[in-house]
This record gives C-alpha cells, sequence and structure tokens, in this order.
C-alpha cells in the first residue's frame, strides 16, 4: 500500500500515521476506524494556496465539504483560511454551529429548498451558485421578504467530457447539473441575473467532474468560459467579475494512478488563466476552485480487524473484515480501487489474490477487488485500507442497521476524536414505538 503524508513503518514494524502506531489505534478506538493524517491535510491545503495565486486577479479555494465534513474539520479550514463549500441545510448548519465565517460559505445544489435558501440568506453566506432557471424566482422571494441582496454565480455546464467514472461526470449535454453554454436561452437567464434587484450577479461556476487525472480537461473549460465571458461583454457590456472551476482534482487511489502532483495543476491553471485574461481584456477580478478529494484523499486511512478467511470452490479468497459498504460504498458504486496492508506486516511481499469483503448482506458489499495481502494474514489482523479520507464517511449508511465508525485525527504522536463511534442506541433513538 503506497504511504502518504506522516504515514510510515516504525520501529515495530506496524503502520504508524502521525506519529500514532495503528495496533494503539485500534485498541483505543476499536475498529472500524477511520483515521485521519491531520498534518497531511495541513501540508496540501499549504501547497495549494502557494501555488494557487496570481499577482493579476484574487484567488479563493474553497473547501468542497461533501468530501469530508465534520465541526472539527470545518475548523481546520477556517484556521488555514479556506471558503468552505456547502451543498445542504445540513451542511450549512454544521458550519454555522461550528462558527465559521458565513461571509466564506458557497451553497450548491441543483434543488436547493426553500428553507436551504432562506437559511443561507439570513446567515448572509457568500455566494449562492445558481444550479437552473427555476431557482433564480426562489431567491428574488427569499430576497423579497427579508429585504436582502444575495451575491450568486450562475453555474454553466461547458459540456467538456472529462475521463472518469460515468457517475461522477458532471459536464456534458445531458447532466444534471448547470445550465449548459449551448441552451439558447442562456443570454436572456444572465440579462435576469444582471437585472434582478434582488441579485448581485458576480459571474459564473463550472464543474466538470470528479477524480480527473488529465489537467487539460481544466484548461478546455476555462477557455469555453472566457469566450463566453469576452462575448458577454462585447454582446451586452456586462463584466463578470468572479469565475469559480469547481474541484476534481484527480489523487491516488492504487499502482498505476498518476496524478500530476496538485500544485502543478493549479499552477497551472493559474498561468493559463493569466494569459486568457490578458487575451480578452475581459476585466474579471476573481478565480476560485473547490477542491475536496485532493485535499482529503489521500490523508485518510480506514482501520478493520479480520474476522474470516474463506476460499471458495471457484478459487476466490475472500477475506471478511468487520465493516463494508456502510462506512466506504465507493467500490460498490464507482467500482473504485484501494490498496490495503496488514497493520503489523505492512511490508510482506508474500502476498496473493483476494477480495476484501464487507459483512453486510449484499453480494457487491465489496471493498477490494482483486486486492493483495500477505498468504499469512489471519483472524484478528488489522488490515488498513488507503485513501479513504474523501466521500467514505460523508457517504456512509446505517444498511444493516450498521453504526458509523469513530472518526480521529492523528497528529505528533496524539490522537484525538472529531467525530465519536455511534452506538447501538444511536440507531435507535429516533424511531416511534406506535400503535398498531
Ligand atoms: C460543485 C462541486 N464542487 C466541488 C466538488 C469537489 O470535487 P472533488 O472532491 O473531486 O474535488 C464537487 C464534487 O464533485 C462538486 O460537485
Ligand atoms: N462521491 C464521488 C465524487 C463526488 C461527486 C460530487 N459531485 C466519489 O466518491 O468519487
Amino acid at each position: 500500500m503506497k504511504l502518504f503524508g506522516t504515514s510510515k513503518i516504525n520501529e515495530k514494524g506496524n503502520l504508524s500515521i502521525g506519529g500514532v502506531d495503528a495496533l494503539e489505534l485500534v485498541k483505543e478506538f476499536n475498529t472500524p476506524l477511520y483515521v485521519m493524517d491531520q498534518e497531511l491535510i495541513e501540508t496540501t491545503i499549504d501547497k495549494m494556496k502557494h501555488a494557487f495565486h496570481s499577482t493579476r486577479f484574487k484567488t479563493r479555494i474553497a473547501y468542497a465539504g461533501k468530501a469530508f465534513l465534520t465541526t472539527g474539520m470545518i475548523k481546520l479550514i477556517e484556521s488555514k483560511g479556506l471558503d468552505l463549500d456547502v451543498v445542504s441545510g445540513g451542511e450549512l448548519y454544521t458550519a454555522y454551529k461550528a462558527g465559521f465565517p458565513m461571509k466564506r460559505v458557497h451553497l450548491h445544489g441543483n434543488n436547493k429548498l426553500i428553507n436551504e435558501i432562506e437559511m443561507a440568506v439570513e446567515y448572509g453566506i457568500d455566494t449562492i451558485v445558481v444550479d437552473n432557471e427555476d431557482e433564480i424566482s426562489k431567491i428574488e422571494k427569499v430576497c423579497l421578504e427579508k429585504g436582502k441582496k444575495q451575491a450568486v454565480l450562475l453555474r454553466i455546464d461547458p459540456g467538456i467530457e472529462a475521463h472518469t467514472h460515468h457517475y461522477i461526470k458532471t459536464s456534458g449535454l445531458t447532466s444534471k447539473f448547470g445550465i449548459s453554454l449551448f441552451q439558447e436561452n442562456l443570454i436572456d437567464i444572465v440579462k435576469r441575473l444582471n437585472d434582478s434587484p434582488y441579485i448581485d450577479f458576480k459571474g459564473f461556476h463550472t464543474h466538470i467532474g470528479s477524480q480527473i487525472f488529465q489537467s487539460k480537461f481544466f484548461i478546455f473549460a476555462l477557455e469555453e468560459i472566457f469566450k463566453y465571458l469576452d462575448k458577454l461583454k462585447k454582446e451586452l457590456g456586462i463584466i463578470v467579475h468572479t469565475v469559480n472551476m469547481g474541484g476534481g482534482f484527480g489523487v491516488y487511489y492504487k499502482e498505476g494512478d498518476d496524478p500530476k502532483p496538485i500544485e502543478d495543476v493549479l499552477s497551472e491553471i493559474i498561468t493559463y488563466t493569466e494569459a486568457m485574461e490578458i487575451k480578452y481584456q475581459i476585466g474579471f477580478k476573481e478565480l476560485c476552485i473547490e477542491p475536496g478529494r485532493s485535499i482529503v484523499g489521500n490523508a485518510g486511512t480506514t482501520l478493520y480487524e479480520v474476522g474470516g478467511i474463506k476460499e471458495t470452490v471457484g478459487g476466490k479468497t475472500y477475506v471478511f473484515i468487520d465493516g463494508g459498504m456502510s462506512d466506504n460504498i465507493r467500490t460498490a458504486l464507482y467500482q473504485a480501487e484501494y490498496e490495503a496492508c496488514v497493520v503489523n506486516n505492512p511490508n510482506d511481499t508474500d502476498t496473493r489474490e483476494i477480495t476484501l469483503a464487507g459483512k453486510l448482506c449484499e453480494s457487491g458489499d465489496i471493498i477490494i477487488n482483486k486486492g493483495k495481502l500477505p498468504k499469512s494474514t489471519k483472524i484478528g489482523d488489522i488490515v488498513a485500507v488507503g485513501t479513504t479520507g474523501a466521500y467514505c464517511y460523508t457517504m456512509s449508511s446505517h444498511y444493516n442497521r450498521m453504526v458509523t465508525p469513530a472518526v480521529v485525527f492523528v497528529k505528533d504522536g496524539k490522537a484525538k476524536v472529531a467525530v465519536r463511534r455511534e452506538n447501538y442506541e444511536d440507531l435507535i433513538k429516533n424511531d416511534e414505538i406506535f400503535e398498531l
């Protein structure tokens, strides 16, 4: 398993993360356990901030909370000076309760509920990213009622087909997100936003998908947007303040993945935008991005205990773990691939092909298909699965009434609980006993 950040093999030959032996983490916090390498998150953010910088325009990085969000994570994001992208009332409320500055919050969603728009306007968040025409009337109505004006970006779909899994593409002519750049009445929508007394139209947003390795797709998207900004300025005299490029920067999951260092991708985007700005002279002032996975993905490791090993007559070897698709649905949903190791034997090269399977009542409850673990792997061993920092905790479920694992942050030899492990009482706390 490729190790990132502070993960290493310690003097006892065990995997350690943030200076804490993974076996000690298991003793204290049990399994399954999500472990987040705090230092790696912090250094990744620092690298991004350093690379995503221009002397020609302002830059902002908003962390996409959907990747991994807890109150502690929000505090970390705040301390690092990033903005926050939220996509529901629940995420917005978490940010509000965590004391995150609302002037650094951006709200997304293709079907924002009236009460979510009301919360956003009331809290005084920075930007609502308008996803479709119906939403404009909703925002205007809320602003009229509250006597406020709301800054918005319009999410456009530049029709760029990035090479990533079909389910995590968000651009293309049939996408559920945003308004196509090729939609005939786009210009009328822009005019409507620009003329609305309740709306401060700031510019455009786009997000072409997730886990994208080739930076050329971001460049293609930027090119389409800048061409459109030029047209807007020439035809309507509208000068756009902000362009938000979304997130989507790919990370390493398994052998063969070769993402460009994030700082190189971001520098490329800056260089290209500076060139576009010089070429078109459209007077825009601010470039934003919204990375999620590239901030937390490699920083997460999930620890499980092996409960059984089964050799099938068909020649497949299953290693059963005490979690599964309830804590990581990505393999079932996107055919995601991961690497794993046995925590007290991470470098053993005498391996065999295994299927790392969960304990849920579903044949597709697999974390790793065709993985490798030592032949010596046995019941009671602790298995670590790498790069589970993004979209695992946040996509966890209670299927089969599984409890959500604890999340711990590790740094400088200390582990801190970010989310306590659920217990069976938590599972029934909202159930009502009604008369039959
Ligand atoms: C609008 C928007 N912004 C940002 C992100 C974050 O993407 P990623 O985690 O791939 O950086 C997403 C998720 O794909 C998204 O839909
Ligand atoms: N949840 C997806 C990516 C995020 C999609 C959000 N637009 C994944 O795990 O890869």
